[in-house]
Parts: structure tokens; sequence; C-alpha cells
């Protein structure tokens, strides 16, 4: 039992899926683990354990943002004993490659938080990245399934209506894909903790094409993400 997250030791899985929404870790449960437990429901923010294919996963929803993300990543590793943490979130497209519904898998993560600037006293520009051995597991599951996965950088971003549009078109072209809101912290910790961990994301927005998808399909439609994540996390 943490502040955030009610379970008992051994309620969490060693792997964990961490959808920023909770209706999304939800649907994921439910569409694809074997015999679901719901171990919490504090702030209705849903943790589920189940299996998939045989293995033991849990899947838990983080919120929004690097604040609320830490909070949860924290937790599942300092006191759940949590080994593998793969987001599945989404993003906006930020390059002219993109499309609706794409999905990318972020190397790295550049940031605007202060969060990592006070971790190292202002004296690093810190680099956070994804595990390899589950960024090429995830390449590897796409593959095989004939489904494309875009492996770059992204930008998680403290600010979702921002107001510096010049500043994303410069990250843009400096090869930034796309942005979210986690993906930095949920790297820092993981490196933190000794742990692994891979943002997948799937584009919902376009920020040169200004498409956008209905909170419901952010919510239920991000199959071809949720499998390429599962079948990562289970080689
Ligand atoms: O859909 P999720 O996983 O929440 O991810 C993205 O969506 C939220 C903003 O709408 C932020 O959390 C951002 O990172
Ligand atoms: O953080 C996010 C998530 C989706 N779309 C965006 O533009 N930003």
């Amino acid at each position: 039992m943490t502040a955030h997250i009610s379970a008992k030791p051994g309620d969490i899985a060693e792997t964990v899926l961490l959808p920023g929404d909770p209706l999304r870790a939800k649907w994921i449960a439910e569409t694809y683990l074997t015999d679901p437990v719901q171990y919490t429901a504090v702030r209705n923010m849903y943790g589920y354990t189940g299996t998939y294919q045989g293995h033991r996963l849990s899947i838990q929803g983080s919120g929004m943002g690097q604040p609320s993300a830490s909070i949860y990543a924290h937790e599942l590793l300092a006191e759940f004993g949590v080994k593998t943490l793969v987001r599945v979130g989404s993003a906006g497209a930020m390059s002219k490659d993109l499309s609706l519904r794409d999905v990318v898998a972020a190397i790295g993560a550049t940031t605007d938080s202060a969060m990592n600037r006070v971790r190292f006293n202002g004296l690093f520009d810190y680099a956070p990245v994804a595990d390899f051995g589950l960024l090429r597991n995830s390449v590897d599951v796409a593959t095989e399934k004939g489904k494309t996965v875009h492996v770059g950088p992204i930008f998680s971003a403290d600010t979702f209506y921002s107001d510096n549009a010049e500043m994303e078109a410069k990250l843009a072209e400096y090869g930034v894909l796309a942005v979210e809101m986690e993906a930095a912290a949920l790297y820092t910790l993981a490196a933190k903790f000794k742990a692994r961990a891979l943002t997948l994301v799937t584009i919902s927005d376009h920020l040169i094409t200004k498409e956008v998808m209905s909170s419901e399909d952010r919510e239920r439609s991000f199959a071809d993400m949720a499998e390429i994540a599962l079948e990562t996390v289970i080689r």
C-alpha cells in the first residue's frame, strides 16, 4: 500500500504497462488480459493485474504530465518491485512524415521540465533514453506483425496548450517526431531504479495538419500499440 496505489505486496506484476489515461488501462486490461483483477482505484487511477499469454502483467494508469507519472513510476519501482515499465500513450505529431494512428517508439526524450534540473542541481542536461532491448523487441514485434513503428526522439512537454509553436518547429528540425508529457521522467526513474523502460505512443493529434482524435478513440482504439507493447514485454 502506498499513498497513491492501494495494492498489497505481490498484487502488481514485475512488468507494467503505463497508459496516462486510467480508462485506457481499463480497456487494455479488459480487452487483452485473462482474469484481470483491479488492485487499485485510488483517485480513479485504475490498476489491473492479469495474464497475457500465460505471462503475469499489470496495467496502471499514470495520469497526465511528469509529476503525476513520476509518482506512479516511483511507487511501482521503489515499493512494488517493478522491473519493466512500458508507457502506452498518445502524442501529437511534430513531423510531417507521421499520420494519425502511427505508432512511435521513443528512443529518447527531450524535455522542458525542470524536474531533472532540480535532480542534478542544474549541472547536467541528463539524456533520458529507452531500454535498448525493449526498443529492439518493439521493432521486431511490429515487423513480424506487418506493422510499422517509427523509432526516434520525442518531446516530453510540461504544457499541452503550448504558446511556442516556433520552439516546436525547431525541435522538429532537429529530428524530434512527436510531443507527449511523460517519457523523460519515466526513462529517468527507470535508470535510477535499474529497471527497464520504453515509451510507445500513438499519434492522436497532428501539430502540422491540425487533425485530432476524439477522447473515446484515445481511450479505446489503440489496438496496434497495445498489441505491440504486450508482445514486446513477454519476449
Ligand atoms: O494519452 P496519455 O497516455 O495520457 O498521453 C498524452 O495525453 C495527455 C494529454 O492529453 C498527456 O498525458 C500526454 O502525454
Ligand atoms: O501531450 C500531447 C498528447 C497528445 N497530443 C499532443 O499534442 N500533446
